[in-house]
């Protein structure tokens, strides 16, 4: 498994341009299981071009791994404002979200924003 956390930067990555914007919602009841995300062209996936995912909301317990086992893929928190970059060797992990902490999110988020409970999770890719 290649994963990076924080030393990373996006500059290691091939850069994209995106033309997909794919928006998820969770309530906080809300998960998504262990998937790997290859829909776009072949020759970018074979490039390993990343994947930029933002989180805004609710912290999400995020896991990633290997194979689709769930008891085996790392846990990590994604906090709201964290971005997430998936690429190079690491494109195709398997990841998903296990859970959503209910009244994680940052307080002006509900009350400037008026942002309803849950968690928005955007991921940008270039097709
Ligand atoms: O919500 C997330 O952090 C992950 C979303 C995801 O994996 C997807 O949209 O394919
Ligand atoms: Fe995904």
């Amino acid at each position: 498994m290649i994963a990076q956390t924080a030393n990373s930067t996006a500059s290691e990555f091939s850069q994209i341009n995106p033309d997909i914007c794919i928006v998820n919602y969770y309530t906080n009841f809300g998960k998504l299981g262990l998937h790997q995300d290859k829909d776009e062209s072949e020759s970018n996936l074979t490039k390993g071009l990343p994947f930029i995912s933002i989180s805004i909301g609710d912290t999400a317990e995020f896991m990633f791994g290997d194979t689709r086992d769930k008891d085996q893929a790392t846990k990590i928190n994604l906090e709201s404002g964290d971005v997430l970059i998936l690429g190079g060797e690491s494109r195709l992990l398997f990841h998903g979200v296990s859970h959503v902490e209910t009244n994680t999110a940052p307080s002006w988020l509900k009350e400037e924003m008026g942002i309803r409970p849950g968690r928005i999770n955007l991921t940008f890719r270039q097709y």
